[in-house]
């Protein structure tokens, strides 16, 4: 199955268990990759037959600045559901890096995968996805 990436999102979010952390701002970069089938749009060149990522970029911004989820874990689930249902992507791998929250670390990060692979191979199969 190809695949579409997004890496290195950032956006700056309400995020955090702690008082402290209700009242600010944080940074937190997402590293997004999503299964598809990239040859209609390959044979074609044509963006509507593939997944926009920057059109996924953009609603992922807008949920994350919209949120006020204390748990990385939280989001990430957020962002997976997201992506699987507004953009009809059957597999997700989503990684929620929280760079500034530990110190004397690079960093910390959580990573889920939602949906299945074989769903997406069936709708190949099938000619859904043509
Ligand atoms: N697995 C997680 N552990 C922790 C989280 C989290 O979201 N997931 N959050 C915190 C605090 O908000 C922390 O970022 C403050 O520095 C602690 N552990």
């Amino acid at each position: 199955m190809d695949r579409v990436f997004i890496e290195g999102l950032k956006v700056d979010a309400l995020i955090g268990v702690y008082d402290w952390e209700r009242e600010i701002l944080q940074p937190l970069e997402f590293d997004i990759e999503m299964a598809t089938d990239i040859r209609p749009a390959a044979a074609s060149d044509e963006l509507s037959l593939t997944l926009d990522y920057f059109s996924i970029s953009q609603a992922i911004t807008t949920l994350v600045k919209n949120a006020s989820f204390k748990l990385i874990e939280s989001l990430a689930e957020a962002v997976s559901q997201l992506i699987r249902e507004k953009f009809g992507v059957c597999w997700v791998k989503v990684k929620v890096s929280k760079p500034g929250a530990v110190p004397n670390t690079r960093n910390v990060a959580v990573q889920i995968e939602r949906g299945s692979l074989s769903s997406s191979a069936d709708q190949i199969v099938s000619g859904v996805a043509q």
